[in-house]
């Protein structure tokens, strides 16, 4: 596996270290040693699937707060997303800054995202696939979000949206 962090304090993309021969390549997605000796969270609680059928659906951006804030490692074995995260840590020296990278079937790059960041995705090509683990249980008392368009945060969308749930469009402006 391969760290490479991001401009978020804390936040790492996670890339396939991959093995190749003639018949493809071999390489891990998970290693809790390779997570301990990264100082990264090794404690999976649950691991999750989003599937959207149409390319510009767009979900988020979600987070837990304490006491069930969590991490999440989010990676895309279908199709292809534009995967935003927030810096929602007001002790943060990225505090408000956004980040933004694509993950798709054909990269198979991983995103870690720590507690504290909110994070959502905008899917780039119909019928996509998203897998996530996190480190908490879902709490829906403690589940909220941040708005897309929240002029605090001012995220560049790549596509028209063409799906949202409610909910989505309704989280009031950050303050
Ligand atoms: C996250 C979650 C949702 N649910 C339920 C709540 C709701 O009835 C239904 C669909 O939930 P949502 O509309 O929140 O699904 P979705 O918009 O896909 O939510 C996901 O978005 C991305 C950006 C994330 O970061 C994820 O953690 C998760 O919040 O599933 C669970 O039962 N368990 C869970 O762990």
């Amino acid at each position: 596996m391969e760290f490479t962090e991001t401009p978020i304090a804390g936040a790492y993309l996670i890339d396939v270290n991959r093995i190749g021969d003639d018949r493809g390549f071999f390489g891990r997605l998970w290693c809790e040693q390779e997570m301990a000796d990264m100082g990264l969270a090794t404690c999976i609680r649950q691991s999750n699937i989003g599937v959207s059928a149409r390319a510009g659906t767009l979900r988020g951006l979600h987070f837990q707060r304490t006491p069930h804030a969590e991490v999440k490692i989010i990676r895309c074995p279908r199709g292809a997303v534009y995967d935003v995260i927030v810096d929602l840590r007001r002790d943060s020296p990225t505090f408000k800054q956004w980040f933004a990278t694509e993950l798709t079937a054909a990269n198979a790059r991983m995103l870690y995202i720590p507690e504290g960041c909110a994070t959502g995705y905008q899917t780039l090509v119909d019928d996509t696939e998203i897998y996530y683990h996190t480190t908490e249980f879902y709490h829906p008392e403690s589940a909220t979000g941040v708005r897309y368009d929240d002029p605090a945060f001012a995220i560049d969308w790549p596509l028209e949206i063409t799906a949202i749930s409610d909910n989505d469009t309704q989280w009031p402006d950050f303050r």
